[in-house]
């Protein structure tokens, strides 16, 4: 578990880690320099030597100005290495969503950033700083303490490993409240969040109710959980603390019993004592420290989005042919269950292709497999190798930025503001095609368009990136005559190749495509 801490931040940030730990070893001085002044003094003033306080007091005053000062640094550095694990946590779990996006991990990814981040913030990092800090404060202490009293020093540090040992039988508890907890908030978040999307549907069904009581069990069940977590581990640290005030009562009297035998004197006991505490109290933080970190844990082991990559699917086969594409004896389908078999069929550079088949029957799992998103169970789909990562998409849910109508057309790349209106006009957005127009905002808090609309925008986005091949599902479904039309010329005349999927068509526009691939046919279906 720590290893994955410093495989995410370590190798990235040396010199970050390397000020934090000479800062916070000057910062845990702290720990021996009131006990040694305070020892001193004490022995001082008991022998009347009162000519040696004021270099005492000089000596103390500008300790603790090092101390003071170190103590600065060590916050600020801290806080930069927050920032860096804050930036590199976000950014890769962004990266590696783009790597092999899928919908499924959309509320992963929200819920990493939104929640485990802040928690890996303050239980994971800050309980590793909090652990160097600590550790240095020990050795500190503990090299002093020795030279004072080797042998009542050594009885302060076997009975200050006794609370480090708790943690150990805790661990498994603590890790696995933390583990049931993280479920239970993923289910309840995405419950929310459907129920939130889900708003109209809700409202329509007048079943307002059952949502609220559907949301509230599961919120309920996940605060039982965090409940459950809390007292795991604070039971774990009660238990830390216990140990920890029994190996302090047992290390004093161990003191007390050589001050009556003469072997420490007053002002040593003092010091030994106070010192003593900041051997003791940092090696119960550590016990402490690694619940935290156990508590945290799950967050990143099981990450998935944050540890692993994803293995890219790729079903296409490059092959120079004269086709396009050639599906050679496929089955497609989801989980190694087959939807549809013995696809064979081969597609023509320009031809233009159009789909039919019932509702659910496999029509957009074949635009799926096309394009990588789920793997192939079983054939070959040849392309020709101008075709991969060729492919320009109109699908049955058109995606609209929160930007500007200029970036939802051209996603951040540069392209002339004339190209831009050109196409506008010719999928029917005269309205749109204005200068200034491009730049008016789309999406959330921006202009709300049409469903027909956001077909056109995203048909504007694939005749823009200049696409070897159009995906096109259900492009024409729900525009007026007028649009339907246009769109229907516009996939005609594209410049490459085009699959459509269509449910509704008129038949005489449908007798105007290349070729017709009915997947109702019998040698498609799967008994
Ligand atoms: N991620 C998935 N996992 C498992 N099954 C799925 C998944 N996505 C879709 N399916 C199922 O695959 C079948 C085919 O779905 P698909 O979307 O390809 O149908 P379609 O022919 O495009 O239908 P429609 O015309 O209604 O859009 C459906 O029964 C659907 O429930």
């Amino acid at each position: 578990m720590r290893l994955n801490f410093f495989k995410y931040l370590y190798p990235h940030k040396k010199l970050l880690w390397f000020g934090i730990i000479i800062a916070g070893g000057l910062t845990s001085l702290d720990g021996i320099v009131s006990p040694y002044i305070i020892g001193t003094l004490t022995n001082i003033l008991m022998a009347k030597h009162f000519n040696r306080v004021p270099q005492i007091l000089v000596l103390y005053l500008v300790l603790f100005l090092i101390i003071t000062i170190s103590y600065w640094i060590w916050q600020l550095l801290w806080a930069k290495a927050r920032q860096a694990a804050n930036l590199r946590m976000r950014a890769d779990v962004f990266d590696h969503f783009l790597d092999s996006p899928s919908t499924e991990r959309i509320e992963k990814v929200n819920n990493f950033v939104n929640v485990d981040v802040k928690q890996i913030e303050g239980q994971y990092v800050n309980s590793v700083v909090n652990l160097v800090y600590c550790i240095e404060q020990a050795v500190f202490s503990l090299i002093y303490v020795i030279s004072i009293n080797g042998i009542v020093s050594m009885a302060f540090l076997i009975c200050g490993l006794l609370p480090f040992l708790v943690p150990r039988f805790t661990r498994n508890w603590v890790e696995g409240s933390s583990e049931i907890w993280n479920k239970s908030y993923e289910d309840y978040n995405l419950t929310l969040n459907e129920a939130l999307r889900g708003f109209p549907v809700i409202k329509h069904f007048n079943v307002s109710d059952i949502f609220k009581k559907r949301v509230n069990q599961k919120l309920a069940r996940e605060e039982n959980k965090y409940w459950q977590m809390s007292y795991c581990s604070s039971t774990a640290s009660f238990c830390s603390q216990l140990s920890y005030a029994l190996s302090s009562i047992a290390a004093l009297s161990v003191g007390v019993l050589f001050v009556v035998n003469g072997q420490v004197n007053v002002g040593e006991l003092i010091s030994l004592f106070l010192a003593s505490d900041r051997l003791t109290s940092p090696i119960i933080t550590i016990s402490q420290v690694f619940n935290q970190l156990n508590t945290t844990t799950p967050l990143i082991k099981e990450n998935s989005i944050l540890n692993s990559k994803q293995i890219a699917i790729n079903n296409l086969t490059i092959a120079s042919q004269n086709s396009i594409i050639n599906f050679q004896n496929c089955q497609l389908g989801y989980q190694n269950q087959a939807l549809l078999k013995n696809v064979d069929f081969t597609i023509n550079p320009h031809e233009k292709v159009l789909i039919v088949g019932r509702s659910g029957i496999g029509k957009s799992t074949l635009f799926k497999t096309l394009l990588n998103e789920i793997p192939l169970i079983s054939g070959t789909i040849k392309v020709a190798p101008n075709v991969a990562n060729n492919f320009g998409v109109v699908g049955q849910e058109s995606y609209i930025f929160s930007d500007t109508l200029r970036f939802n057309l051209t996603l951040g790349r540069k392209i002339a503001d004339e190209k831009l209106i050109t196409i506008l006009k010719k999928v029917d957005l005269e309205k749109f095609a204005r200068l200034k127009a491009l730049d008016q905002k789309l999406g959330k808090s921006g202009l709300s368009l049409s469903g027909g609309e956001r077909r056109k925008i995203e048909l504007a986005r694939a005749l823009l990136a200049k696409k070897e091949i159009l995906l096109v599902d259900e492009g024409l479904s729900g525009l007026d005559k007028k649009s339907s039309q246009k769109i229907f010329d516009l996939i005609m005349t594209f410049p490459g190749t085009v699959l459509e999927i269509e449910h509704i068509i008129g038949k005489e526009q449908s007798m105007q495509y290349d070729q017709l691939i009915d997947l109702n046919q019998k040698q498609y279906q799967v008994e």
